[in-house]
């Protein structure tokens, strides 16, 4: 739960979308917007826009860049590829790791996201690790277990002081794109729970992973599942796509924030 003392991280990725006219048109719109002090936004163009978004966004911009994916692998013969070290040079500070749409589609598995978590520890780059489950796991009532499964198997060759560098998102995968059902915050919470006492193991109660939850965020519901328990942020797709969305999902970001911490003072 975002209590004040930590930014609510609201992001987006962009997946396989925008060209460079569209993303320097979205960046434009996002450098000249006002940013909520309480907000720690974040966008992962595709890898063709990521120097370019960078290069567009003012050098004090808080808006983190990151890439979609990127090899555990130093460099070498992985064509297709490109190396943590190449996202970090084209401007991510932080990579996504282990969307189930690469998980089904491009055979992306524990082990390879766990080598690619290391990796991009040891580039200094956040992971953002994407965890969730499918929906015959949820309707064996398996979910918290085996999303918890995700997270320690995600985080394995993580050491445990560096385990709280990472984002952790929650993303069920019946949640996921235009087919997908939006989730309710009592669908949310109990998983959200299993991810945090995974990430407590795994670190001894040392510092934890930010929380994000994604899955047909919309600014109607953007409230609600920000009220989820461990929930720090929201993990965005469609709704944030156009620059508008973007920029009214941070401001239920931000009122959020407001509301936790006035109740936290009795206001
Ligand atoms: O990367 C974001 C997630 O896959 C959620 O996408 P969505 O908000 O379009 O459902």
């Amino acid at each position: 739960m975002v209590d004040g003392s930590r930014p609510v991280w609201i992001g987006t990725s962009w997946k396989m979308n925008k060209t460079l006219a569209e993303a320097a048109a979205f960046i434009d719109r996002l450098s000249a917007a006002p940013i909520p002090r309480s907000v720690q936004p974040f966008v992962l163009p595709a890898h063709t826009a990521l120097a370019a978004a960078r290069a567009r966004l003012p050098r004090d911009s808080p808006v983190r860049l990151g890439a979609q994916n990127a090899h555990w692998a130093a460099e070498g013969a992985w064509t297709g590829e490109i190396s943590m070290r190449m996202a970090a040079d084209a401007g991510a500070t932080m990579v996504e790791l282990g969307h189930s749409e690469r998980r089904e589609h491009f055979n992306e598995t524990d082990q390879t996201i766990a080598r690619k978590v290391a990796a991009a520890l040891d580039h200094d780059l956040v992971p953002l690790v994407c965890v969730g489950e499918p929906t015959e796991v949820r309707d064996r009532g398996d979910a918290e277990s085996f999303v918890a499964d995700q997270v320690t198997a995600a985080l394995a060759r993580a050491a445990p002081g560096s385990v709280g560098a990472c984002l952790i998102a929650y993303e069920p995968i019946w949640a996921i794109g235009a087919r997908g059902r939006p989730a309710s915050e009592v669908e949310v919470a109990p998983v959200m729970s299993a991810i945090a006492t995974a990430v407590a193991e795994l670190t001894g109660g040392g510092r934890a992973c930010a929380l994000l939850y994604g899955g047909s965020v919309s600014v109607g519901n953007a409230a609600e599942l920000l009220r989820s328990p461990h929930t720090d942020g929201l993990f965005v797709g469609r709704a944030a796509w156009d620059i508008e969305g973007f920029l009214a999902l941070m401001r239920v970001g931000a009122a959020h924030v407001e509301v936790n911490c006035a109740s936290q003072n009795n206001i």
